[in-house]
């Protein structure tokens, strides 16, 4: 009897398993954080063969906590980072490269060529994306063209690309699968998301043999099975979403105007927009959105690259936070940041800024500012990074957003949530199950292989753990905002002149 769905949820800074059961609850879990590399400044990269290694270890440690067997996993949902790019070579299955990860900015000059020429307007009207060094396509061209022969191999029909969800069904099928969803196409900066299409135009600017490219399926959708000895049995791969995407489904977002906000690594607030592929006047992207069938849904997205990560800097650079929960103890210690904005522009500003060349920034520090003021303003940063997509989203869906569903590792933080409900005048409502990306992606392979019967079904399993409603005067709110303001203007263009 089939009692679980296995939803394999590789991260940005690691990967995890967890087994649902039919009503969305969490079985088993295992998770392992992987190595991120730093070759430059601005430079980020993962080991392909590492993400694989730890992806395929928590599996068999999630099967293995509980004694489940393969033949009681219905089937597998791959949920992914997305836009980091691997490039491999079709007969022996060995990258020729690390994985180009989304926050690198080695692209941004190719990026900057593109916008002098003007061709960013072609890119933005078939692709939903604002050209940045964020998207694949910039990376794939950095591979071929600084590998030693990978361009050759590629122009051979040699070597493959594929986001991380690819890399993984490759590797699950043993090489017998080179396929992606919608959604993660359409990260790519290569895919056409009106006609559904790789760009010929496009690939032909970047110089990217369209060989190389993966099929492109629906998200819910049986892929293939997983090779005989991956697992007990052969289990079908039926889902597969955009990390992203795969929250804004988990959360039950399937109508027009449903929105969620994913406090991870990055920020990312989607908004469903249904049929409608809105172009943004604000800064957001148009992409994909995942859907239970082979008709395609859009959403606006507000792209924020440093949220919990800037956590992280706390943690493991600053060292002044020895766990992440540790921020809301020190957050809570001070009444305010004592005049401290952290603006936490590490790998420059996506949403609705998109500075490539902008850098973290800190001011306002006076003689009387100690770590918890600090540590408080990196916890406000998010807050307000968050604000600035959400005004834009509103501009553009001509809507104001009453109510916001919030998962993600940093959701847990309850300061972090009281703030953003502060500063946003909003409801903040956090569901009991905040691995909503998992559950995303368990849902869209439930659905593919029966195990669910529709989305209704779904729907029921959301159940909500806490909200969070303003306590703020609406004059503090202005003068913060304010000062969060000047702070991002100060951010702007450094590593353009610090070269
Ligand atoms: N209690 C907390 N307060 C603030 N940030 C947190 C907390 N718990 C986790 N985080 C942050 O959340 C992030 C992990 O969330 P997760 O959803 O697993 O991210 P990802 O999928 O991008 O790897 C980390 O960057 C971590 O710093
Ligand atoms: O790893 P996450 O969850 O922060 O997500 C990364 C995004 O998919 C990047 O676009």
């Amino acid at each position: 009897m089939k009692k679980y769905v296995m939803a394999l949820d590789q991260g940005t800074t690691s990967s995890r398993c967890i087994l649902f059961d039919k009503r969305g609850r969490i079985c088993s879990m295992a998770q392992k954080e992987f190595a991120q590399i730093y070759p430059k400044s601005g430079w980020v990269e993962h080991n392909p063969m590492e993400i694989w290694s730890t992806q395929i270890g928590v599996a068999a440690e999630a099967i293995s906590k509980i004694g489940a067997c393969g033949e009681e996993i219905a089937g597998i949902g791959i949920t992914n980072q997305r836009e980091t790019t691997v490039v491999w070579n079709k007969h022996t299955g060995q990258p020729v490269y690390n994985a180009i990860v989304w926050q690198c900015r080695r692209t941004s000059d190719m990026i900057m060529e593109l916008k002098d020429s003007g061709f960013d307007k072609v890119i933005q009207s078939k692709t939903g994306l604002i050209p940045d060094a964020y998207f694949s396509g910039t990376k794939i061209k950095w591979i071929l063209e600084h590998v030693e022969g990978a361009k050759a191999e590629a122009e051979a029909g040699n070597l493959l690309f594929g986001t991380v969800d690819t890399w993984l069904i490759w590797n699950l099928t043993r090489g017998k699968v080179h396929a992606t969803d919608y959604t993660n196409a359409s990260r790519t900066m290569l895919y056409n998301i009106h006609t559904l299409e790789w760009d010929e135009e496009i690939l032909a600017r970047l110089d990217i043999p369209r060989s190389m490219l993966p099929e492109v399926k629906p998200s819910s959708y049986v892929y293939g099975l997983t090779a005989p000895g991956i697992f007990s049995n052969e289990i079908p791969i039926a889902g597969v979403a955009g990390d992203q995407q795969a929250a804004l489904f988990g959360q039950g977002c399937f109508e027009p105007g449903e929105c969620k906000n994913t406090y991870g690594t990055g920020c990312f607030l989607l908004m469903n927009t249904g049929e409608e592929a809105i172009q943004s006047q604000h800064g957001l992207l148009t992409t994909i959105a995942a859907s239970d069938n082979d008709k395609v849904q859009y959403a606006l997205e507000g792209s924020v690259f440093v949220a919990g990560a800037a956590i992280q800097w706390l943690r493991d650079e600053l060292q002044v936070i020895k766990t992440a929960a540790e921020s809301e103890e020190c957050a809570m210690e001070v009444k305010n940041s004592n005049g401290v904005y952290v603006v936490p522009a590490f790998s420059g500003l996506g949403a609705p800024y998109w500075d490539q060349y902008a850098r973290g920034t800190i001011i306002g520090i006076t003689r009387g500012v100690n770590k918890n003021h600090i540590v408080r303003a990196v916890l406000e940063s998010i807050a307000y990074e968050v604000y600035d997509v959400i005004k834009a989203m509103e501009q553009d869906a001509s809507l104001t957003i009453k109510h916001l569903k919030v998962d993600g590792g940093a959701c847990a933080n309850n300061f972090l949530m009281q703030f953003q409900a502060d500063i946003l005048d909003t409801t903040v409502m956090r569901p009991d199950c905040i691995e909503t990306t998992a559950l995303g992606a368990s849902y869209l392979a439930g659905l593919a292989t029966g195990f669910w019967k529709d989305k209704k079904e779904i729907k029921e399993n959301w159940a909500l753990s806490r909200t969070f409603t303003s306590n703020m005067e609406e004059k503090e709110r202005q003068e913060l905002i304010a000062g969060w303001k000047e702070a991002v203007k100060r951010s702007f263009g450094q590593a353009s002149y610090m070269k």
